[in-house]
């Protein structure tokens, strides 16, 4: 489902070119959930952003679902991450001025076809259909949470990509939101690439890739 290859990226600090990505080679196949994880700096979210379609590599490339990503101009890019990859972010990132309702509404806003019907019953799966005309600031870290899985998985994307979604949680919802991550994911075999830190909760995917200073060292 996800194929990379060769992928190097570096960034420029200054005269400075410091390289994160030293020509990884990875291959994850449909509905696999995989968990990458290693210290601080070495490059999870750099490689997560890179398969997810989100950062440029200077050189290599990522076919997901058989589409090269990057040989794709910028709206095609855009259309094919809407409809086919689902994004959740340690912050949430959702919109504070819209309702749980409206903010799982935006992908399916976007691709244009019975976005709320699609919105409500993602709301369903995680549990948080009564707490669909609730803002963001009136909702707790574990459902705010909750609302960004329910947008990320709204158009039943093929792949998931989350960044230490437990990251701002304690252990009891962190558990809760990794268990309901995990099961959706089972549910309509979707593939989830998920970054974290947390040992106890990478451990409980198909496959667990330490990264350290660049490169896979371990599965
Ligand atoms: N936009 C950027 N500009 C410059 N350097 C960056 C940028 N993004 C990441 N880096 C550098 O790349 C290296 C890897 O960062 P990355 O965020 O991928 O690591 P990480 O393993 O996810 O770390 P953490 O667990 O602390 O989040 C770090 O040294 C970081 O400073």
């Amino acid at each position: 489902m996800i194929e990379a290859h060769n992928l190097h990226r570096s960034y420029q600090i200054g005269k400075k070119l410091i390289e994160v990505l030293h020509g990884i080679e990875l291959s994850i196949h449909k509905g696999e959930r995989v968990f990458l994880c290693g210290p601080s700096g070495a490059g999870k979210t750099t490689l997560l952003y890179t398969l997810a379609g989100l950062e440029r590599p200077q050189q290599g490339h990522v076919t997901i679902a058989g589409t090269e990503l990057y040989s794709l101009n910028p709206k095609k890019q855009a259309a094919f991450r809407n409809a086919n990859i689902g994004y959740i972010f340690q912050n949430y990132l959702l919109l504070p001025e819209l309702t749980a309702l409206e903010n799982v509404m935006i992908p399916g806003a976007i691709g244009g076809e019975d976005a709320a019907d699609k919105a409500m019953e993602a709301l369903e799966r995680v549990g948080l259909s009564k707490r669909a005309d609730h803002l963001p600031a009136e909702l707790s870290g574990g459902e705010q949470q909750r609302v960004a899985i329910a947008r990320a998985v709204a158009n039943r994307p093929a792949v998931l990509f989350a960044d230490e979604p437990t990251g701002n949680l304690d252990s009891r919802n962190s558990g809760e939101v990794m268990e309901l991550l995990m099961g959706l994911a089972t549910e309509s075999d979707t593939t989830l690439v998920v970054v974290t830190h947390d040992p106890s909760l990478a451990d409980r995917g198909d496959r667990k890739l330490v990264i350290k200073d660049g490169s896979i060292e371990s599965t």
